[in-house]
């Protein structure tokens, strides 16, 4: 992803957004997590908006943990900020196969995630998703409790279909960013140039997952727009 991103999330009160994460975010993250966040923005400045915002990264430890999720799956690590949450989050012999086509960024989470005591339960594939993917399914057979997805949006149907064979009947697939920083309720040549591709590629993603009869779904507006798939066949 390349360009200025405008200010993350489908929140647009700046006011409401500082509140939420002054009371109820920053005092609850993880030392490590807060550390990670701070180096991911020194190094890789506008673009550390990559990552999970803390509210949401409370969230997706809370489900986790609901859920009892013990053999997980990440698509699109960047430096971890999820990755972390998630490892956290899990288990003792909890699992996470983690994703991602650049490795540089996970090595920066890698020190964290070494430090907390946490990086055994991470199997890092260097690989484009879908490769990866199609690697896993030809592969011994797993079963994923969860899987939380934050790569390339225009592969978004393609992820849905070979995770809904890698994701066992109950478990949850979490996309992210299905609301792109509010762009989808606005006119096309309202929206930066570079954002439109996403913007139409999760327009059609949207309406397909809502007339999907393998999943149960639920749209959680927070961060930039989170979706829940329950798979139910
Ligand atoms: C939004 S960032 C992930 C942020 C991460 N979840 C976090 O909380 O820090 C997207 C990541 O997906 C990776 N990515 C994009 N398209 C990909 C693809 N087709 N296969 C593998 N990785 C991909 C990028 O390299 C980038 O690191």
């Amino acid at each position: 992803m390349d360009g200025r991103l405008p200010d993350k999330g489908i929140l647009k009160s700046e006011a409401l957004k500082q509140y939420i994460m002054e009371t109820t975010a920053y005092p609850r993250e993880h030392e490590l997590l807060k550390e990670l966040r701070e180096a991911t923005i020194q190094r890789y400045g506008n673009l550390s908006e990559m990552g999970v915002p803390v509210d949401e990264s409370l969230f997706l430890s809370m489900l986790v943990k609901i859920i009892n999720a013990k053999n997980t799956i990440e698509i699109g690590v960047f430096t971890g900020y999820s990755l972390f949450t998630v490892a956290l989050a899990l288990p003792e012999d909890g699992r996470i196969t983690a994703i991602d086509i650049d490795q540089a960024g996970y090595n920066l989470g890698l020190e964290f995630m070494k430090k907390a005591g946490v990086d055994h339960k991470i199997n890092f594939i260097q690989s484009d998703a879908v490769r990866g993917l199609d690697q896993l399914l030809n592969g011994e057979k797993q079963e994923y409790d969860f899987a939380f997805v934050d790569a390339d949006k225009t592969n978004y149907v393609y992820f849905l279909e070979k995770l809904l064979k890698l994701v066992k009947v109950g478990g949850i697939i979490a996309f992210d960013n299905t609301l792109w920083f509010g762009t989808l309720i606005q006119k096309e040549n309202e929206v930066p140039g570079h954002m439109r591709a996403y913007r139409e590629a999760l327009l059609e993603f949207n309406k397909i997952l809502a007339r999907d009869p393998r999943v149960e779904i639920a749209q959680i507006s927070i961060g930039d727009g989170l979706t829940l798939c329950r798979r139910l066949i």
